[in-house]
């Protein structure tokens, strides 16, 4: 984790509404408390008004308890007070009774850490709300007995009422809950998410929520016709292939079945089920219990997310299947919305990012690299003689030769990096946190890849190289996006001068 970048505490209050508080590089440590002092004012009675405090140190976010009257519970440990502790991701965080989920994320456009505590309703507001009910529930069963309970009959009658009362009340607070996690969920989704975090997110949520132990995610690939896996939970890596029907493994047989059926699928005990004796759940590595989920639009399931519980039987029921369609339609949604902004900024042909957004990406990345100091490299890359292959094979030749290329520019960067095609057959990657030496290196082993890239075309092997442009931002770029473009395209030029096939760096000085 690097200091300079920015860090956020984010988190969802009882009214929906979205905080955030930026710890790093401006505050290095904030307090959570139910007073007005504390930098986040939480209002739950088991909260001391100074309850914790977070601050950042080498190995991460780190929690210490100020002596709290409630206690504070890491993932059910309570931690000592005045003690540090390093909050890992993915952990639940308990102070008193209020429980938080703690979930730490890069966002991969802004390269901006987020530190992300979600909470679900305060057990307090539950506490409050059983008691008033019951409170009426005590009250009304004496009022009655009192002025009809003189007979058998009647006595029964009053406890038949006194019992549909207190069902009613059960479902009414599982109904406010559920409605108040969904809200929650539909909040945390509706963030501009990656299509992966979305999932992850979705995944992790879902999972807490129905105390799931595992789960994974699969999408419809619609370009290529297979399903591929964005997002698992403590489930090995799975090896998915659509094709490959025949293996017994259960889950891609229910995930396949759910893709089919357009249903929530509910196995509250696999052993039990006579249905899959065939499959034998348990030892081919299914849960016990399973629930599996379709994500849709317009009809069509687009995803599904499995979740199971290895050990417990119906951990999953079909009650909470109401809860399991609005979460479904809120993640559909978000995912559909995160599908679209994908295509809006995907180059048809090579699956790189477009020059438009690019150009929006560079001109944030130019702000960071100035207000952090931080080294920021560009590469422009032109396949040399392209016209050639298109005049000698044909454009569509031209075309498997530039997806190929994207595929080896994907293969090298890093999750930080950003490749897009400029036009034609002009392609660009911006290097956050690289400074003009590793820029040239990095370019070099995608020169020296290319080189060796051969496409089959009958019985010809078509070959090609790249020319490629180096720069890195300085200071005297201020926040001039072009300025560092031109900088690269120079030296683009001047490898292509220089009789292509090279990688320059920029080496001009920039006079104030
Ligand atoms: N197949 C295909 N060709 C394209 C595409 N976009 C641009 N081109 C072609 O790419 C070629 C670029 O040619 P030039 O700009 O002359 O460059 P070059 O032949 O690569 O020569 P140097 O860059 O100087 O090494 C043109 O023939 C364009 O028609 C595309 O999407 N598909």
């Amino acid at each position: 984790m690097t200091p300079n970048t920015n860090h956020y505490l984010s988190w969802i209050d009882v009214d929906n509404e979205l905080h955030c508080e930026v710890l790093l590089p401006s505050k290095k440590k904030i307090t959570i408390g139910r007073s007005e002092q504390a930098d986040v004012e939480v209002l739950n009675t088991s909260v001391s008004r100074q309850h914790l405090e977070l601050s950042w140190h080498d190995e991460g976010l780190q929690v210490k308890d100020l002596n709290s009257s409630y206690g504070t519970w890491i993932d059910s440990v309570k931690l000592p007070a005045n003690e540090y502790k390093t909050l890992v991701a993915d952990s639940e965080m308990k102070l008193g009774n209020l429980s938080m989920w703690y979930e730490l994320r890069r966002d991969n456009e802004s390269q901006e850490m987020f530190q992300t505590c979600f909470h679900p309703p305060t057990v307090n507001d539950e506490i409050e709300l059983s008691s008033e009910f019951n409170d009426f529930r005590v009250k009304l069963l004496f009022l009655l007995q009192e002025n009809f309970g003189d007979n058998t009959l009647n006595v029964q009658l009053i406890r038949s009422i006194d019992d549909e009362l207190y069902q009613l009340i059960n479902s009414q607070e599982l109904r406010l809950k559920e409605q108040r996690i969904l809200n929650s969920i539909s909040h945390i989704l509706n963030r501009s998410l990656t299509l992966s975090e979305l999932l992850k997110t979705a995944l992790n949520l879902v999972s807490k929520v129905l105390n799931a132990e595992r789960g994974f995610v699969v999408i419809k690939d619609t370009n290529v016709d297979q399903h591929r896996i964005l997002a698992l939970r403590h489930f090995d890596q799975l090896n998915w292939n659509c094709n490959n029907k025949t293996t017994h493994d259960f889950s891609h047989a229910l995930v396949e079945k759910c893709f089919d059926q357009n249903k929530i699928l509910i196995i509250g005990d696999t052993e039990l089920n006579e249905a899959l004796d065939d499959i034998n759940p348990v030892k081919q590595g299914g849960g016990r219990s399973v629930v599996v989920i379709p994500l849709v639009q317009e009809n069509l399931v687009i995803g599904v997310i499995y979740l199971d519980n290895q050990q417990k039987s119906h951990n999953f029921n079909q009650q909470q299947i109401p809860f399991l369609t609005t979460f479904a339609a809120h993640t559909s949604i978000a995912l559909h919305n995160t599908l679209l902004y994908k295509r809006a900024i995907t180059d048809d042909l090579t699956q790189l990012f477009t020059r438009q957004h690019v150009d929006e990406v560079l001109a944030q990345e130019i702000i960071r690299a100035q207000r952090y100091q931080q080294p920021l490299s560009l590469l422009i890359l032109d396949l040399d003689h392209f016209k050639r292959i298109n005049d000698s094979y044909g454009h569509t030749t031209g075309d498997q030769v530039l997806q190929k290329f994207s595929a080896v520019i994907k293969q090298h960067v890093r999750e930080c990096d950003l490749a897009g095609r400029f036009g034609g057959e002009e392609f660009i990657v911006i290097l956050p946190d690289t400074d003009l030496v590793g820029a040239h290196a990095f370019a070099e082993r995608i020169r020296k890849a290319t080189a060796k890239m051969v496409i089959v075309k009958g019985n010809q092997n078509i070959k090609v190289t790249v020319s490629i442009g180096a720069a890195s931002y300085q200071a005297q770029h201020e926040e001039n996006a072009l300025l560092l473009l031109e900088d690269a395209d120079k030296a683009l030029y001047q490898a292509k001068e220089q009789g292509r096939n090279r990688t320059v760096s920029y080496s001009g000085q920039h006079l104030n």
